[in-house]
């Protein structure tokens, strides 16, 4: 993600909470609210409109279904609107949950034994809906370019700029140097890159705020210093939109996000396949091997973390200046690798800390997150990814 893109998240992120605020007001704060389903769909529609420069409801239509009876202020027109974005940001889950499925049953299973080739068939139908529904959107952004006169200039968009790339309409300011890339990219290219977006920056995110809401819920002391960060860095003003410098300036926060992240990762394993045969762990691995790197285990082990169980932030606050945390101070450059690393490390890094701190101020500064039931444990799912199944709040006003 270049600099303006990250500049149109931080914008867009203020932008959106206001709307989804708005829905919250109207819901009062002793309503209910299962937090992942809300977070999810502020998450697709940033990435959404990062990928395509659309909006596409995600919120409304999730709003507007949990209050059935404003579907009768809606015309046609809108009601179809928002079902579309409803089966969109559906279709996303599904398909997400589904790939563990083919990654864990083969082919003869996914087609012969009853119950899973069924379970298999309604996966690929969903996945004919997302991948034309996004095939489709390509097409139509394709012919609004070449109807746009030349004279005009075309919105800043993944989707403009890739379609773009290249051609006597191109919007980037960076030109790639590989010169087997200078040329015009196909619509399977552009599909594939949109569809990654997607995927990747919708659940995880939403995810991450999610354990992060619910581990304020039990650390009310780390809830009340980061507070206490966003009131310095913001002052009393408690609507004025966040910008960057107010984001780099979190460290406290920083230091949070981190520390729920090494005890409730999101991606807590890594991928890799060895291009040529090699020695890992004492042992010969051929050409094509694949590994995966359990890194939730690497997060909590007793030789990097200094009382790897316990919930401290302070291990990533100034840990430069502590002498409690030496092994993290050590080790943490290979032992804490939340996005992955080397050429394939997480593309949408920057984006995902610019919703999830932005968020935090946005709803900590004004709003308290209740978690409904104390005693419940994390809810989550571990399939590809840490998902989160559920996390009943209530969002009421802070107490100053
Ligand atoms: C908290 C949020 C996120 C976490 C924890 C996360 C984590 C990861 C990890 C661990 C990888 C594998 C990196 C590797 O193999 O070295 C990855 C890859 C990827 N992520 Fe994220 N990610 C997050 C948010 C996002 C967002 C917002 C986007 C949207 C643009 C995104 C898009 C991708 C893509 C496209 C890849 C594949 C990159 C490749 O294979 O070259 N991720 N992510």
């Amino acid at each position: 993600m270049t600099p303006s893109f990250n500049r149109q998240a931080v914008e867009w992120t203020n932008e959106l909470w206001v709307e989804m605020e708005s829905y919250l007001n109207n819901l009062g704060e002793h309503y209910e609210l299962d937090f992942i389903k809300w977070m999810r769909r502020f998450t697709n529609e940033m990435i959404f409109k990062i990928a395509t420069g659309t909006k596409n409801d995600a919120i409304a239509s999730y709003y507007n279904m949990l209050i059935n009876d404003n579907k009768n202020s809606l015309n046609d027109k809108e009601n179809e609107k928002l079902n579309e974005s409803k089966n969109f940001i559906e279709s996303i889950e599904t398909y997400l949950a589904g790939m563990f499925y083919f990654f864990a049953f083969n082919n003869f299973t996914r087609n012969y034994v009853p119950f899973i080739r069924g379970k298999a068939k309604k996966l690929l139908k969903n996945k004919d809906y997302l991948f034309d529904k996004l095939y489709t959107i390509i097409k139509e952004r394709r012919t609004e370019i070449e109807n746009t006169p030349l004279d005009q200039p075309l919105r800043h968009d993944m989707l403009t700029s890739y379609i773009t790339a290249n051609t006597s309409r191109d919007i980037n300011a960076v030109k790639h140097a590989d010169v087997d890339l200078l040329r015009p990219m196909t619509d399977k290219e552009i599909f594939g890159n949109i569809l990654e977006a997607m995927l990747g920056g919708t659940d995880t995110t939403a995810n991450f705020i999610c354990f992060t809401a619910y581990y304020l819920g039990h650390y009310p002391e780390v809830k009340q210093r980061l507070r206490q960060e966003f009131d310095r860095v913001l002052g009393n003003d408690l609507t004025r939109p966040i910008t960057n410098k107010d984001l780099d300036e979190l460290e406290y926060c920083d230091a949070v996000t981190k520390e729920v992240y090494r005890h409730s990762p999101i991606a807590f394993f890594v991928g890799r396949l060895n291009a040529q045969k090699d020695k890992v762990g004492g042992y010969e691995w051929p050409e094509g091997t694949t590994f995966q790197m359990l890194v939730s285990a690497l997060m909590k082990h007793k030789d990097y973390w200094t009382e790897p169980e316990k919930f401290d932030p302070d291990r990533f606050y100034r840990v430069e200046e502590s002498d409690k945390y030496l092994l993290e101070k050590k080790k943490m450059k290979n032992t804490f690798p939340i996005f992955g690393g080397g050429i394939r490390i997480c593309p949408g890094r920057k984006l995902a800390i610019i919703e999830l701190k932005c968020l935090l101020i946005l709803i900590y500064r004004k709003y308290d997150i209740e978690l409904v039931d104390m005693n419940a444990p994390l809810k989550y799912n571990s399939d590809f990814i840490n998902v989160c199944t559920e996390l009943k709040v209530r969002i009421k006003p802070r107490k100053f």
